[in-house]
């Protein structure tokens, strides 16, 4: 292969903030895997040559559309919609939709560019990709999200299937929209596949998926903290959010041992000293899934706790602390407050929640940090999964499915460990699964030459 001028890694961030004007999260995204990748192709003219960095961070396609619908009031109202489909190297395009009105075409880019190494990491062939819109579910009527799911499907369908793209759930898209997206996928086309993760069991879907991204985020803390000879057992623990990957999350830390003090929603975070028990976090899913009430109510079901309008948990005292929310959720003042008061992990259930500042400041601090698309990756390989049990007309129980929940966190934890330990015996967990995730789609890539 002839030998090209390499570009470094500020001239290249150059070409992708100029490619990309105004796309913060996107570009941050790429940032942050660039720097590691960087640094592991430096001697490896292959990757360079084939420009994989640059192919990479330029999705496939990014497909736009309007989703027109009628509210309760007969209003036409209308959403913009999107699907990126960022690289199907390794397996068909994969990842959630998302419907909240914080929705750019940035935030899904930077959602499937980091879903491309995710799914990656799981060892599964699934590729990355990320849809949703700004459509915001919270205070319609559930004929209202009926309508718009069902709008957005009429257009989403015709760039999806079974071997190409296989949408899921993220923020405001949980059970209930994937009933009506697939019902809506299924009239349109008359078939009935597995175009869509995250299903009720009824209709196709897999055991342990709605806990698999919670779940998973404490497994891969409980492995981190077992490379250091420690446990979640005794410790306390602040997580952010309270929607589906954050009630898992402070379920299973529960089960564990540990001590959950806090949850959040976008109007604030309850502080509960004594402790959020398993009753208290069914009362929670069920505020949040079927009530679709605000967190703050918790203190009126709850003596004891207390209720932090505007404000995020993450100067709580704790020993691990889990965000679960969305992106940029604890800035670098917030990682300083947590590093101070003596945490010792960080497993992140969210996609990108710290800031680049505050992930420095966690890599300074040499503290066991998980960064989303390793610590989260249980999620879409429970998905990943479901894609399997529908291919093959079978369901598996819910004790093989957590058996492999496990075994895939575990799995995923030790490529970052490959990648990622410094020698001295701690591991870069960011470092590595950034180039794990890199190298096998990469690999792919060159295999296919230049298309
Ligand atoms: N569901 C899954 O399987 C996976 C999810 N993730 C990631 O986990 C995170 C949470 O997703 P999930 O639990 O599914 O979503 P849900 O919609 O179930 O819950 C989202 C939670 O985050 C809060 N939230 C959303 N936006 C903001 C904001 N701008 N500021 C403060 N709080 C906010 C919501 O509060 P409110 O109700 O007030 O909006 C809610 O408590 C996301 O980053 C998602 O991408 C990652 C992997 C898989
Ligand atoms: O289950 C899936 O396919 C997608 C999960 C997801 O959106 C994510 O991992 O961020």
């Amino acid at each position: 292969m002839a030998v090209t001028d390499h570009v470094d890694l500020d001239t290249f961030m150059a070409g992708v903030k100029k490619r990309n004007p105004g796309q913060t999260e996107f570009i941050q995204a790429v940032q942050e895997v660039a720097q590691d990748v960087y640094g592991f192709i430096d001697d490896k003219e292959e990757y360079h040559a084939a420009q994989i960095l640059r192919r990479i961070a330029e999705p496939d396609r990014v497909v736009s559309f309007r989703v027109c619908w009628e509210d309760d009031n007969h209003n036409i109202r209308v959403q913009r919609g999107w699907r990126v489909q960022n690289n199907n190297a390794i397996g068909p395009y994969k990842g959630g939709i998302r419907f909240h009105p914080s929705v750019t075409e940035s935030v899904l880019k930077f959602l499937a560019f980091e879903q491309t190494f995710k799914n990656s990491l799981t060892g599964l062939p699934m590729g990355g990709g990320k849809g949703g819109s700004n459509f915001n579910p919270r205070g319609k009527s559930d004929s209202e999200v009926m309508r718009f799911c069902q709008a957005f499907m009429t257009e989403l369908y015709r760039h999806i299937g079974p071997d190409t793209d296989v949408p899921a759930g993220d923020i405001g898209v949980g059970g209930r929209e994937i009933g009506y997206m697939f019902g809506q996928y299924k009239r349109i086309t008359n078939r009935w596949e597995g175009v869509l993760t995250g299903k009720a069991i009824e209709f196709g879907g897999s055991q342990m998926r709605p806990e698999a991204t919670g779940y998973g985020a404490v497994y891969f803390l409980q492995n981190m903290l077992k490379h250091k000879g420690e446990d979640v057992e005794g410790k306390t623990a602040v997580i952010s959010g309270s929607g589906n990957v954050a009630t898992h999350a402070a379920e299973k830390i529960t089960q564990l041992g540990g001590k959950v003090l806090t949850l959040s929603d976008s109007g604030g975070f309850i502080h509960d000293p004594d402790g959020i028990t398993q009753e208290k976090i069914d009362w929670i899913k069920h505020l949040k899934t079927v009530k679709r009430g605000r967190i703050s109510e918790y203190c009126d079901e709850f003596s004891g706790a207390s209720y932090h309008e505007g404000d995020r948990p993450w100067g709580v005292k704790c020993d691990l602390a889990l965000p679960c929310a969305t992106q940029n959720e604890l800035n670098e003042d917030e990682a300083k407050t947590l590093v101070e008061n003596g945490v010792q992990g960080v497993s992140e259930g969210a996609n990108m929640p710290t800031t680049l500042e505050g992930v420095h400041v966690f890599h300074d601090a040499k503290i066991m940090y998980g960064p989303g698309k390793a610590a989260n990756a249980g999620g879409v390989a429970v998905s990943g999964l479901e894609m399997s049990q529908n291919s093959e007309r079978i369901s598996w129980n819910q004790e093989r499915l957590g058996d492999m929940l496990t075994e895939l966190m575990e799995g995923i934890h030790d490529k970052c460990v490959e990648y990622g330990d410094d020698g001295t015996g701690h591991v870069d967990y960011v470092k590595g699964a950034n180039i794990a995730g890199f190298k096998k789609v990469a690999d792919a890539m060159l295999a296919f030459g230049v298309v």
